[in-house]
C-alpha cells in the first residue's frame, strides 16, 4: 500500500529581527525545520495568508490556502508600524479570534498569542489539526495552548466562514 500523504500547509514567518533569539518560537520552530523563515519579506510567496492582528477580516475555513500562512515575527510594540507597510504586498491579511495565549510571557492573554501560538491556531481553524499539534508539541506550555482553547477552537474550525468565526467569539466573549 503506498504511503498516505499528511495533510500539510506551507508556513513561512517573515522575521524582523526584533526578539531575544533565545526566547523566539518562530527561530525555534525554524530550526526544527517546521516553517520557513525569511528576512526579506519579497521572499515570501504572493497569494499566503498574513497574520495579522489588526486586519479587518478573521481567518475561516471558507479561505484560500493553497499558498500557505505567513506570520510576521516581530515586537508588539512595533505590530502598528510594521504590518500597514505590508499592505502593498500581495498577501490576504486575516485576524486570529479569540483565543488565549498560554506562553509564559502572555499566559492568559486573549489575542497576543506568540508566531507558535498563531501558526498552530490557524491551522487549526483551516483543519490542519496534526500539524498544528505538531508544533505546539516543541513547547513546555504548547498542550496547555490547546487545553485553555479547546472548544472555541473546535467551534472556530467547523465554522463556514468569517461571519461565523465572529459570532462565535461574540457568543463567547
Ligand atoms: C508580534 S509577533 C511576537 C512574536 C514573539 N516574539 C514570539 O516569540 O513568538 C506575533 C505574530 O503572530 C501573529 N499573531 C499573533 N496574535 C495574532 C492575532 N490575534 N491575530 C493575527 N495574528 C496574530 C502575527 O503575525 C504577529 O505579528
Amino acid at each position: 500500500m503506498p504511503p498516505i500523504a499528511k495533510k500539510h500547509l506551507k508556513l513561512y514567518l517573515y522575521h524582523a529581527d526584533q526578539c531575544h533569539p533565545k526566547k523566539c518560537t518562530g527561530k525555534k520552530l525554524a530550526r526544527f525545520d517546521l516553517i520557513n523563515l525569511y528576512k526579506n519579506v519579497n521572499r515570501i510567496p504572493a497569494g499566503s495568508i498574513l497574520l495579522d492582528p489588526m486586519a479587518e477580516k478573521a481567518i475561516s475555513p471558507a479561505d484560500n490556502i493553497t499558498k500557505g500562512i505567513t506570520v510576521l515575527d516581530c515586537s508588539w510594540q512595533k505590530v502598528e508600524e510594521i504590518f500597514p507597510l505590508l499592505q502593498k504586498k500581495r498577501m490576504q491579511h486575516r485576524a486570529l479570534p479569540f483565543l488565549v495565549a498560554a506562553n509564559p510571557v502572555n499566559f492568559g492573554r486573549p489575542f497576543r498569542l506568540t508566531s507558535g501560538e498563531a501558526f498552530a491556531a490557524a491551522l487549526y481553524i483551516l483543519g490542519y489539526k496534526e500539524q498544528a499539534e505538531e508544533l505546539l508539541s516543541k513547547f513546555k506550555w504548547g498542550k496547555t495552548f490547546f487545553d485553555l482553547n479547546k472548544q472555541l477552537l473546535e467551534e472556530y474550525s467547523s465554522a463556514r466562514d468569517s461571519s461565523e468565526i465572529i459570532k462565535i467569539q461574540e457568543e463567547y466573549i
